[in-house]
């Protein structure tokens, strides 16, 4: 049986580890290419082996050149459990985002009133696979928290300007106290250095989820360690 999203986090930071989930995304609005000339499955590789505990795959195409190619790909060449970030409106993507080897998947209460939001989570649970519910504001974690999520993201960003707003690991600090009972919260977005991602915890995340500050590196290898150093 596979290894649960979730539980692949706990796992890790029993170890001792901070548990960073490397984001797999080709560009980004802000930045631009991400990939320089690097294979993201060859990327994919070298960080499970240097001990990322599970993926987060970009499937959008437009502003973040992924694909659901991609995540099959990364899915059949890694064991890992992985989250299929998306902008995912619908059960057909839901049953799609499963076939192509996701464990886990996003959905984002700022794209979706509450009743479809409902049932993506109740339908994405039937399907097998875990979803991460994503908020950037106070009412949208409270919204969260009313689904009966289990995996919890407060992205420091917001999401709606395609990256494009500065963000800051201030808004994990600000928002952590109104997570849902329980829940694993992680922390997503603009996360650049070993102190924030430190910061982060602290502020009561449990993981937390980076992508530009490792792909920017020259050793995505030693970046990656020095993010997920000790708790
Ligand atoms: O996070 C979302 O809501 C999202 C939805 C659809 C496509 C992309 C989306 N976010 C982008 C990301 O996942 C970020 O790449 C990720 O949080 C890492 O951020 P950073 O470390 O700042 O690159």
């Amino acid at each position: 049986m596979n290894t649960r999203f979730s539980d692949a986090l706990l796992a890790r930071k029993k170890a001792g580890f901070l548990p960073v989930i490397p984001d797999i995304k080709c560009a980004s609005p802000k930045e631009g290419d991400l990939l320089r000339g690097r294979d993201p499955v060859e990327a994919a590789k070298l960080l499970a082996k240097a001990g990322a505990p599970a993926l987060s795959v970009v499937t959008e195409p437009k502003n973040f050149g992924g694909s659901l190619e991609l995540l099959e790909r990364i899915a059949a060449e890694t064991k890992l459990p992985i989250l299929r970030k998306d902008f995912i409106t619908s059960v057909e993507d839901l049953k799609l985002t499963k076939t192509c080897g996701a464990e886990a998947v996003l959905l984002i209460c700022a794209i979706q009133p509450f009743p479809l939001l409902m049932e993506l989570y109740g339908e994405a649970l039937k399907i097998g696979l875990e979803p991460l519910v994503e908020a950037h504001t106070k009412e949208e974690l409270i919204m969260a928290g009313k689904t009966g999520a289990k995996l919890v993201g407060i992205n420091n960003r917001n999401i709606l300007e395609l990256e494009k707003d500065d963000g800051t690991v201030y808004a994990t600090a600000l928002l952590a106290a109104y997570k849902p009972k329980d829940a694993i919260l992680i922390s997503e977005s603009s996360i650049q250095t070993p102190a924030q991602a430190q910061a982060a915890v602290r502020a009561g995340a449990d993981a937390v989820l980076i992508g530009t500050a490792i792909w920017q590196a020259e050793n995505m290898r030693e970046r990656y360690l020095a993010l997920s150093e000790g708790l």
